[in-house]
């Protein structure tokens, strides 16, 4: 129940943001408010992937999973290094462009999904700076909730069908009220647009919709190799090409943050764009990452040695998260 709460309340708020769209689009610093807080929430939407759920409390994972505004400002003292102001300004720079496409290299399908759902439709639909979202799947669950293909297609309609949410009562059998009838037709609405979006292209996969799991394709196998995301260019040459013509990549998650940074045990002060080898400077990247493992790189010095010494497992306890970008070189 709690957690068709979290997916009422971001329908809700894509609902209302309908009534601003002009306003908003004519006002970038009103605009950004709204881009920051959807970017917190598809950050956090990182922070509870299946391994984490064996040793968080139920509390833990609520309080990690809401969405709400006063939750993600409480949680932003947690993201160790910031770069949303810089992605904004990259952001920026498409307005009037009528070809810019974001990349989402995605990582769990599920909640995490749903957020990254909600990231692009506010992308494509209330900014005026991206016209096309193309999410990356892998064509196995290698890391077991990996979003695959089959996954893909089944979120819109699971989303959709009601028995995946079944009418809520209150404890005395009483019908459901009128806000939550309400939070339901906008859930319906915003999904039934990703799925207009499905069909005209607006939102694709990178690789045919109807793929098998266990498909082959030159787009997406990389993905599945233990190579670090360095060998992209000379190993998967394709993606390489095709994330070359994206306006930003977006990389979900733990293992992608691992794999970008070569799963090297880096000084905590490396800079991104050392740690991301001769990725750095090909197509705009942005990590959105919950720290789950013990790689981290562009933490200064004393925020590292702080978290060290307070004996916090803050480098794989889910707590913690950076959002780092790097520009395409000039
Ligand atoms: O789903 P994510 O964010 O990529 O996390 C995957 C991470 O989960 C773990 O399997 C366990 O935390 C890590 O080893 C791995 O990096």
């Amino acid at each position: 129940m709690q957690r068709r709460g979290f997916l009422a309340e971001l329908a809700t708020t894509m609902h209302e943001l309908e009534k601003d769209k002009d306003s908003l689009a004519a006002n970038p610093e009103n605009l950004k408010v709204i881009f920051e807080e959807m970017v917190e929430m598809c950050l956090w939407g990182n922070a509870t992937d299946l391994s984490m759920l064996t040793h968080l409390s139920h509390e833990q994972i609520q309080h990690l999973q809401s969405v709400g505004r006063d939750a993600q400002a409480a949680r932003a003292e947690f993201i160790l290094r910031d770069d949303q102001e810089k992605v904004w300004d990259h952001l920026k720079s498409f307005a009037g462009k009528t070809d810019s496409r974001i990349d989402f290299v995605l990582d769990n399908g599920g909640f995490e999904l749903f957020t990254d759902f909600v990231f692009a439709d506010f992308l494509v639909t209330y900014t005026p700076y991206a016209s096309k979202v193309v999410f990356h799947p892998k064509l196995i669950p290698w890391f077991v909730s990996d979003v695959t293909p089959p996954d893909f297609r089944s979120t819109t309609k699971s989303l959709l069908s009601p028995s995946f949410f079944p009418q809520e009562a209150t404890p005395e059998g009483a019908p459901a009220t009128d806000s939550s009838e309400e939070s339901r037709a906008h859930l319906y609405k915003m999904v039934k647009r990703w799925e207009s979006y499905i069909d005209s292209g607006v939102f694709a996969l990178s690789v045919p919709i109807d793929s098998p799991l266990g498909a082959s394709d030159k787009k997406a196998n990389f993905w599945t190799t233990p190579y670090p995301y360095w060998n992209m260019k000379e190993l998967a040459p394709e993606l390489h090409k095709s994330l070359s013509d994206s306006s930003l990549v977006i990389f979900k998650g733990d293992l992608n943050f691992r794999k970008l940074t070569g799963d090297v045990q880096w000084p905590t002060s490396t800079p991104f764009e050392t740690a991301i080898g001769p990725l750095a400077g090909s197509f705009p990247i942005l990590s959105l990452r919950t720290n789950k493992a013990d790689v981290i790189v562009a933490i200064d010095d004393e925020v590292a040695e702080k978290l060290e010494s307070s004996g916090e497992k803050w480098r794989y306890n889910g707590k913690y998260a950076v959002v780092l970008f790097q520009p395409r070189s000039e």
